[in-house]
């Protein structure tokens, strides 16, 4: 393990820039870490990852809570955040050499109805006039799954991670398998916009009785956490059924949903679908991957499984 090195933070976009460009001249390759913050050792995984991209590499971590991603109902004001604490846990890494962390990257304009909001709308839907109206959609991979319960997320997200890309100009950018969905769509978008970047997809790194680590999870009380635990443990039971012979999806997804009921969760959806199109299929015979939507209490966690039965 490297010995601890504390990243230096950048907060403004001409600077972050400026900072990437003077990296690639001294003949560093780029790699970025997108992530919303309070950081755990599933983000540290995607570290290690871009550390693993290049040498010589320069890490940028950035920690920017997107506001438009979140639809007006979401959790943008409880999401959790603790940048000290996230500081100090890349500082641990010692390979991290920048945090980008802007107060905001939007242009927030002088519409009225915006300006009454103090220009913090959840969503930039109503930003008018001046203010920020240009949007990157990846419009079918977009509208299934986490898409459907989410109207904003993944225009936000797309347009972000753009804006991202934009301003700190990397040649590799790291995203988890456990956002099946989003890591699918970025990839698209990538390939289809022409950006010079190379995506990587890192596996998903669970807590040591399956629960996929995610920053939401502090919110779960512990009778909730204990109930979540057959998110994961439906997906390996899935799973090996599968690979046993078991593919008849509705069945798969008719199993998932009880098990989830019965523990107390409320579906918001189970989904087989192949894994780079996301298209649903009736039965297994690819490669394909089983998504997970579920409210546990007030906290909605997503998880998946790949599943290969011809490997
Ligand atoms: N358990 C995990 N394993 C691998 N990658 C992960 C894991 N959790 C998050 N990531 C990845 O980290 C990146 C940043 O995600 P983010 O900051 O939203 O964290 P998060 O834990 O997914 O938070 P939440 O799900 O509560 O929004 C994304 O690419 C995401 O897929
Ligand atoms: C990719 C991302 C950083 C965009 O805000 C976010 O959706 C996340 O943390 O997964
Ligand atoms: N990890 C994805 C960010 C979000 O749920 O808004």
């Amino acid at each position: 393990m490297a010995a601890p090195r504390e990243p230096e933070v950048i907060r403004d976009k001409a600077a972050m820039r400026a900072w990437s460009r003077r990296r690639r001249a001294e003949g560093k390759t780029i790699a970025v870490v997108p992530t919303m913050g309070y950081l755990h050792q599933g983000h540290l995984s995607l570290i290690s990852a871009a550390a693993a991209s290049a040498d010589p590499v320069a890490i940028v971590v950035t920690i920017y809570v997107n506001p438009s991603q979140f639809a007006p109902t979401e959790d943008l004001a409880t999401y959790p955040s603790d940048f000290d604490g996230d500081l100090r846990k890349l500082t641990s890494t010692g390979v991290v050499d920048a945090v980008f962390n802007p107060p905001d990257l939007y242009v927030r304009g002088t519409d009225r109805r915006a300006a009454a909001s103090g220009g913090a709308v959840s969503c930039l839907e109503e930003a008018a006039g001046d203010g920020h109206e240009s949007w990157v959609r990846v419009e079918r991979l977009e509208k299934g799954l986490c898409g459907a319960s989410r109207p904003v997320f993944f225009r936000g997200v797309a347009t972000v991670v753009s804006k991202l890309f934009n301003i700190i100009e990397p040649d590799v950018a790291v995203f988890g398998k456990k956002d099946y969905q989003q890591w699918r769509i970025i990839c698209r978008m990538v390939r289809d916009l022409d950006f010079a970047i190379e995506i990587i997809g890192s596996e998903i790194v669970r807590e040591a009785d399956g629960l996929a680590m995610s920053s939401r999870n502090v919110h779960l009380s512990r009778e909730e956490r204990e109930k979540a635990l057959s998110i994961s443990r439906s997906l390996v039971d899935a799973r090996t059924g599968a690979l046993k012979g078991n593919t008849d999806c509705k069945q798969i997804k008719n199993k998932i949903v009880q098990t989830l009921t019965e523990t107390g969760g409320q579906v918001d959806y189970v989904e087989i679908v192949e894994q780079e199109s996301l298209v649903p299929v009736e039965q297994i015979d690819g490669p394909v991957v089983i998504c997970v939507a579920a409210w546990f209490g007030k906290v909605r966690l997503i998880d998946n499984i790949e599943i290969d039965t011809r490997s």
